[in-house]
């Protein structure tokens, strides 16, 4: 029998969206096209649709827990993905799980709003991030609004959050989906100062799913041992590709279409 040799495994600690766009479903096409295995870890359940929001469950802090642990104890993780949270308990519960995860990647996406605008968690649950997981972060990649709201700078520019966030983690992305400009501007910055600017042209509509698409893109490419300004480079240029390429399978937003590179004509 032929045995192909194991992926790199990615933990995603993320809600479940139901319109497939988003949410742990985003995290596994996505990681799946990058060649790894996600190991999707529930946090929360969510009602919506390509729309917007309708309503949300968090999960017990025992139940994503024990999740966790089932993870831990039997795969070995080479990176770990956050997206939604949703409440400050679930905060506190990530802290518990990355201390059983001793030099392991973390990316998190400080979820707080769907692309529609609806909320999936309050500011406070951004505060909360923002003390306890940022400084345990290899990486954070809030769009422009979400790092406002952590940053506490309402009409903060991206470098003013950055300034500030900076005082909480190593790296921040910060990506641009939410301009008007031609161009979308994501900005790499590093505590020691370093900074990258990616740009790329705005594609028409709006999209369902291209910040989780990108976290667990760039989750992904260091589970594979890339170097963090080349993973970072690579996750943009995929989930541009998929939203090049996306979908409107629904009312609403567009879907990113996450097939893997080689697959594409
Ligand atoms: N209209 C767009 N055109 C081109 N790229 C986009 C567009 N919207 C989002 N993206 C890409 O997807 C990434 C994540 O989207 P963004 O809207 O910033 O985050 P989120 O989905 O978390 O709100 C952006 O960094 C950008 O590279
Ligand atoms: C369960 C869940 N998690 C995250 C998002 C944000 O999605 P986006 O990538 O569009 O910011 C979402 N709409 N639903």
């Amino acid at each position: 029998m032929n045995r192909y040799p194991s992926r790199p495994v990615v933990l995603c600690l993320s809600g479940h969206d139901p319109s497939g766009g988003a949410g742990l479903q985003a995290d596994i096409e996505a990681l799946l096209a990058q060649g790894c295995h996600a190991a999707p870890a529930i946090t929360a359940l969510t009602v919506q649709d390509t729309v917007d929001v309708r309503d949300f469950r968090i999960l017990d802090r025992a139940w994503v827990l024990a999740q966790a642990d089932a993870v831990i104890g039997d795969l070995p993780v080479a990176a770990v993905k956050l997206g939604m949270l949703g409440s400050l308990e679930m905060v506190d519960t990530v802290v518990e799980i990355m201390a059983r995860l001793p030099g392991v990647p973390l990316v998190c996406d400080p979820v707080l709003r769907a692309g529609g605008g609806g909320a999936l968690g309050k500011d406070e649950v951004g505060y909360a991030i923002r003390e306890r997981l940022l400084p345990l972060c290899r990486i954070a990649t809030p769009n422009l609004p979400e790092a406002r709201i952590l940053a506490e700078l309402p009409d903060g520019s991206a470098d003013a959050c950055a300034e500030k966030l900076l005082a909480h983690c190593e790296h921040l992305l910060i990506t641009g989906g939410h301009g008007d400009e031609r161009e979308v501007h994501n900005r790499l910055y590093a505590r020691d100062g370093s900074r990258h600017d990616f740009t790329c042209a705005r594609l028409p509509g709006s999209y369902h799913g291209s910040g989780c698409t990108l976290a667990s893109t760039l989750a992904g490419r260091l589970a594979l041992g890339e170097e963090l300004a080349s993973a970072v480079n690579s996750a943009l240029d995929y989930t541009w590709r998929t939203l090049r390429d996306a979908e409107q399978p629904g009312h609403g937003q567009y879907v990113p279409r996450r097939l893997p590179l080689d697959f594409r004509s």
